[in-house]
């Protein structure tokens, strides 16, 4: 088993009664970049700081790198780069100081991409933590997870604070440039656009459980949004009962709807299933998937 990460039939609750994750698994191998998605309140930074052995599940198994989080932390931190949704620096260091730490802690440290990100992100080295603004600040936790190069980085909300210019200069230099070499990439987000562009493959949580875990051009390949026109078919409640369809509303003058299946084969069935012409499909983006998926339902 070569899984760098791996949840078996993870729960956790904080209220009794109350299930905050009800059953998750699912495994990451080496090299792939993930992006865990979720509303508000699914569950992705418990499932995060569960791996992260800093909250323990009430039922079910994780292991980093083949390992209980809760025993061997040593071992994992050693491998691991962590940033955390609400990471807190120390204020009264200096950046380098900080730097220096990290470096001096872990012997693989990259020094290289070090001077490449810190240029980038143009870091203020002399800077104290307290005098650095809060995306600034995110910055340098970016930075010291990522360079004594681990084998998998998480990340929660890594984009949270940052300006767009160096969300993606951040997300792009370093996931990109840290995945070329085999790391592999779990980071919760809630920007599609981000995870449309990094990852390969999504894992969406909702109601406690896995909800999709999908290759993400395979999830993209097989769904479409149906748009009917509304002379065609009376009721969005029709589109529903025909096979594959997730979801139908209304908007406008027709019927959004979304179906399982590749957009071409989805008209031709829905054009010969109401006998009208007044259909077309398309690709549907991840950030529709996601609302349909999980937004009729809270
Ligand atoms: N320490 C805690 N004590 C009690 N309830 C908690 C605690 N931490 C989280 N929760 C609850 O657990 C649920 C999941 O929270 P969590 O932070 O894991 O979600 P999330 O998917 O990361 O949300 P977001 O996208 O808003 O960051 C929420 O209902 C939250 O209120």
């Amino acid at each position: 088993m070569n899984s760098v990460l791996e949840f078996i039939g993870v729960e956790r609750a904080y209220k009794q009664g109350v299930p905050v994750l009800d059953g998750i698994t699912f495994s990451m191998a080496a090299g792939e970049v993930a992006g865990l998605l979720g509303r508000n309140g699914a569950g992705k930074t418990t499932l995060i700081r569960i791996a992260m052995g800093m909250l323990k599940p009430q039922a079910g198994q994780v292991r980093v790198f083949g390992l209980d989080p809760a025993r061997d932390a040593v071992e994992i931190k050693r491998r691991l780069g962590f940033v955390a949704e609400d990471q807190v620096l120390p204020a009264w260091a200096r950046v380098q100081e900080l730097i220096d730490f990290h470096r001096y802690l872990f012997p693989r440290w990259d020094e290289a991409l070090e001077r490449q990100l810190a240029e980038r992100f143009e870091l203020r080295r002399g800077e104290k933590i307290k005098n650095l603004s809060k995306g600034q600040a995110r910055q340098v936790a970016l930075l010291l997870a990522v360079c004594h190069r681990p084998e998998l980085l998480v990340l929660d909300e890594p984009a949270g604070g940052l300006d767009p210019v160096v969300r993606r200069e951040f997300l792009e230099t370093s996931i990109e440039l840290l995945n070329r070499e085999g790391t592999a990439i779990l980071f919760s987000s809630h920007h599609m656009g981000d995870v449309e562009r990094l990852a390969g493959r999504v894992v969406l949580l909702d109601g406690g459980r896995v909800r999709i875990d999908s290759d993400l051009d395979q999830l993209r390949e097989r769904h479409c949004v149906a748009l009917v026109s509304k002379g065609a078919v009376s009721s969005a409640a029709v589109l529903e009962e025909m096979p594959g369809c997730l979801r139908a509303r209304t908007q406008g003058e027709s019927w959004h709807a979304v179906f399982a299946g590749d957009p071409a084969e989805v008209e031709q069935r829905i054009r010969l299933g109401l006998g009208s012409n007044g259909v077309r499909c398309s690709r549907v983006p991840l950030e529709e998937l996601f609302i349909e998926f999980v937004g009729a339902q809270q």
